[in-house]
């Protein structure tokens, strides 16, 4: 679906052009659920019910609040008991009417805090992972992209390592480039830079930043740091205690307003909440 320039000798110079123009669909995310999640001992009550337009979406809140949760049943990964759940003018749920469109069929990428990295496999099998055919190699097509994605990230020299020959921020390139494999509709990013130094956070956000642009991707974030929402958001859905208290148009807001003006009163709030 994309063309990335051959010529480019490192993931900072290379260029990507969309062959077509972008996605005309819809790009808003519509969720209202309901749902119990148990452990022994101990039950939480998510109810998430936003409509979040926009391409760079940010689920931010207190420990604890459901975010994650959220994330989950996004991705399929969590079935709620009730609900609903459009992205980008698809409906991945729908308990009314029976509908539960497969974690593996909503063409979603995710990326996580840990990374998720396979331990056995160098850092080109893990890219390719998503990718290939259960028998036999990667078809031609998709050797080419995992090659443009490896450059695209930084990764082609190291292409041969394992995840634990290789740093903290490559691994997380490894992961994006994983992610990114099967040309995605939608990402979701869970705490993406939790593993990262200060400096190495700066890098990988501008670098995350720019990627995203390039393949002009939507994207749902989970992040309780400040600067992580500062740098992606555009919407922001303000979660407190299982609950959804706010959708923000948060880059209109950023005109006028410091991020600690925006954000420390949804803490607050979220606090309040569930004291
Ligand atoms: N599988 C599960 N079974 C039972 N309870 C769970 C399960 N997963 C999460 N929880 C609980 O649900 C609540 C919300 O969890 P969630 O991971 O969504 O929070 P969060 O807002 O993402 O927090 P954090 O920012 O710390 O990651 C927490 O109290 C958590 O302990």
């Amino acid at each position: 679906m994309f063309v990335i320039s051959r010529t480019a000798s490192s993931h900072s110079e290379a260029s990507m052009h969309p062959r077509t123009a972008p996605k005309a669909t819809a790009r808003t995310i519509s969720c209202d659920i309901d749902t119990r999640v148990t452990a022994p001992g101990a039950e939480f009550r998510l109810q998430a019910r936003f409509e979040a337009p926009g391409r760079r979406i940010a689920l931010f809140g207190p420990s604890g609040s459901g975010k994650s949760l959220t994330l989950m049943a996004l991705a399929g990964l969590l079935k709620p008991q009730r609900g609903r759940i459009e992205v980008c003018g698809r409906t991945f749920l729908d308990t009314a009417s029976g509908v539960n469109v497969q974690a593996r069929r909503r063409n979603i990428g995710m990326l996580f805090q840990d990374y998720a990295l396979f331990p056995h496999l160098t850092v080109r099998d893990n890219v390719s992972f998503a990718l290939k055919p259960i028998f036999g190699p990667l078809k031609a097509a998709h050797r080419e992209r995992v090659d443009e994605l490896l450059e695209l990230c930084g990764l082609t020299a190291l292409e041969g390592r394992r995840p634990a020959q290789i740093s903290g921020g490559q691994r997380q390139r490894t992961a994006l480039a994983r992610a990114l494999a099967p040309s995605p509709d939608l990402l979701l990013l869970d705490e993406p830079f939790t593993a990262l130094d200060q400096p190495l956070r700066e890098r990988m956000r501008a670098e995350l930043f720019d990627i995203l642009e390039r393949f002009d991707i939507p994207m749902v974030m989970v992040s309780h740091d400040l600067e992580d929402v500062d740098h992606f958001a555009q919407t922001l859905v303000a979660f407190g205690h299982g609950r959804v208290l706010s959708v923000i148009d948060y880059e209109a807001r950023r005109k006028s307003e410091s991020p600690r003006q925006i954000l420390d009163p949804l803490f607050l709030a979220a606090q309040t909440q569930a004291g």
